[in-house]
């Protein structure tokens, strides 16, 4: 029988299979401070000060007043801190040193449920599973029933077919809500769970119903290992290890139940019905009688605790493994920063599963197409009444397709405005299941931008450009009429990429729609039409290279000028390639073309620096 087979008591607790023990020792965490506007670097603010432990197999509860760095100490020992704050400390896994192995096998439940809300409790488990199993091991029959069997454990096959939820829609409840996002991490069946406070938000009730499910889990070979505030004492006598943090120190690690006795020895009593939670907050919080001085740094009883807690990592580690791998051990540490993410899966199987997901996300909420589908139509109808049937007589002739051009390309650059939220609705579910391996970054940006590109900028402009062109009784050619609509469509792209690069570069709603209607106002005043450039702003008029407008509009003009008469009188006629003349537009072939690739090269430029931005989003907590 092997050990994980066997039945392991441990005190009074029956446990059906053990789960890893994780030791941290010595961790020292500072953050640098950022002071004044210019955020200059400020001094280094100690928030984790050398602290060691044993986390052991069952629950382990991290509990301390707000700031005391509980959700620190987690993130560390978890490898989702940044490691740039890590000052010395090493942590070990059944006595060996973490890698960033850890951070894939081992599974971290955000306090901020990360899920996406248009998806079902069940949609959401199968595509973790998707992800995050191997296909080459487990056929998507496995991948199913492995859902179902946390569906089932966790008690959530009763609303396995709810939607999460949206702003738009009603979805699962709270509890259920963090059910699933246990669930989530479920999926790889890891040994080690990290939560960070996993109660937080949710009703007395709810909060101990999700504590009595992570208990059952702990007893079934994981190690849970969360931070905690207050818990209430149904809650409170679940727990098997206790940590308890003040101001970065630890002042208690060991047994919960002992955790008491501890206490009196140093002669703080709890008085009758009181909550022992309560208790040594109010201890630490110095607010309970006692005759007890918490550690600082460098008092004497911290460094007992340290010296016992340090023999008790040894003792461990080399009751585990062999002294040779103990040295490893101790070399390694949390120097996670540079390595590299395996992801089981392969680009093309995460494209798929990914493009499903956004399709989806696009028809369940399809409040926003509807919206730029109705503006689209509103605004083609609108443009053709005002230019219904342009005449070829001069002056109106000129005046009024010089108008709508202008017109359209305004509609079509600043109809992409709300293109902004792209990348910062998801901000946090793409920071979320990236920093797990689900998939690459690459994956998570073409899947958006085919999503978003096709239907709602491709198809909607050649919408818009069908009834417009037709209303205004340009040029009747098809031929023409297909210039006209890629001018339309690749001005459109050519927006929304900036509005892409944007959205990946700030987090911000509000600052993104600052950010992304800056440069369109200047490629418009720059875009030759409005100021002349070689009379005012000379300085600036290399503006104009980058404006989306000027090759839009010169396009346009191209398209519909060439070949055009245009009447002076009924005798009199002017050739339409004279506008062209007088205005400086090349409008040979390549004349018109040249706009096209200029086009399609802001929305390259634009398109690659999103990317890059979005490679660089901070993954560390
Ligand atoms: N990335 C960071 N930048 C600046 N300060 C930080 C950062 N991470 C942690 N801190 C600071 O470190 C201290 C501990 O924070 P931490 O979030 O670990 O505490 P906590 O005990 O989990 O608090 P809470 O219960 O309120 O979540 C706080 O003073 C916090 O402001």
């Amino acid at each position: 029988m092997s050990n994980k087979e066997k039945s392991v008591h441990v005190g009074e607790e029956c446990f059906q299979q053990h789960g890893p023990t994780l030791m941290f020792s010595n961790i020292k965490y500072c953050i640098q401070e950022r002071v004044g506007l210019l955020c200059k670097k400020g001094p280094e603010k100690v928030i984790l000060k050398d602290i060691s432990g044993i986390l052991k197999p069952g629950m382990n509860a991290i509990m301390g007043p707000t700031g005391s760095g509980k959700t620190s100490l987690l993130d560390v020992i978890a490898g989702r801190k940044d490691p740039a704050g890590l000052r010395h400390g090493t942590v070990f896994v059944d006595g060996r040193p973490v890698t960033n192995d850890l951070r894939l096998t081992s599974a971290y439940v955000v306090q901020d449920d990360v899920l996406m809300g248009t998806l079902s409790v069940r949609e959401n488990l199968l595509f973790s599973a998707n992800l995050r199993l191997d296909p080459k091991n487990h056929s998507s029959a496995d991948k199913q029933s492995r859902v179902e069997n946390i569906l089932e454990e966790l008690g959530l096959t009763e609303c396995a077919n709810t939607k999460i939820g949206t702003d738009f829609i009603r979805g699962v409840s709270g509890g259920e809500r963090k059910r699933c996002s246990i669930g989530m991490e479920l999926i790889t069946a890891p040994s080690l769970l990290f939560l960070d406070e996993p109660t937080t938000g949710l009703d007395a009730y709810t909060a101990n119903c999700i504590i009595s499910l992570l208990h059952k889990l702990s007893r079934n070979g994981k190690t849970v290992i969360f931070s905690i505030h207050q818990p209430r004492y149904s809650i409170f006598e679940q727990f098997d290890q206790l940590t308890l943090m003040h101001k970065g120190d630890v002042v208690y690690a060991g047994k919960a139940d002992k955790a008491l006795e501890y206490f009196s020895l140093l002669g703080t009593f709890i008085k009758a019905f009181n909550n022992p939670a309560d208790f040594f907050l109010d201890i630490i919080n110095g607010e309970a009688e006692s005759t007890l001085e918490l550690p600082a740094t460098g008092k004497p009883h911290e460094t007992l605790i340290t010296i016992v807690v340090c023999v008790l990592v040894l003792l461990e580690l080399i009751c585990a493994t062999d002294v040779e791998q103990v040295c490893q051990a101790f070399e390694g540490g949390l120097k996670t920063k540079g390595e590299k993410v395996d992801y089981v899966t392969s680009f093309f199987y995460q494209m798929r599963i990914l493009s499903h997901r956004a399709v989806l996300n696009l028809l369940r909420t399809p409040q926003t197409s509807y919206a730029q589908w109705a503006l689209t139509v509103f605004f083609a109808l609108l443009v053709g009444l005002i230019y219904y049937q342009i005449p070829l007589t001069l002056p109106e002739g000129l005046q009024n397709r010089s108008g709508a051009f202008f017109f359209l390309v305004i509609n079509v650059v600043f109809s992409n405005l709300g293109a902004v939220e792209l990348f910062i609705k998801e901000r946090s579910v793409f920071i979320h299941e990236n920093a797990n391996g689900y998939y690459r970054t690459s994956v998570y940006f073409l899947s958006k931008i085919g999503a978003d590109l096709l239907p709602n900028r491709i198809v909607p402009n050649i919408f818009f450009s069908a009834i417009s062109y037709y209303m205004m009784g340009l040029k009747p050619a098809f031929l023409s009429f297909l210039c006209f609509t890629l001018t339309m469509t690749l001005t459109s792209i050519g927006a929304v990429s900036v509005a892409f690069m944007v959205s990946a570069t700030v987090n911000s709603l509000a600052m993104a729609n600052l950010l992304v209607a800056l440069p369109f106002v200047i490629m418009m005043v720059f875009g030759g039409f409005l100021v002349n450039l070689n009379n005012m702003l000379s300085w600036l008029s290399w503006l104009e290279w980058i404006s989306i407008f000027k090759y839009g509009m010169n396009a346009m003009f191209i398209t519909e000028m060439t070949g055009q008469l245009f009447y002076v009188t009924d005798n009199i006629t002017i050739q339409g390639e004279m506008f062209l003349q007088g205005q400086g537009i090349d409008y040979s072939r390549w004349g018109f073309w040249q706009n096209q690739v200029a086009l399609i090269g802001i929305s390259s430029v634009c398109l690659v620096v999103a990317y890059i931005q979005l490679r660089r989003i901070k993954r560390w907590k």
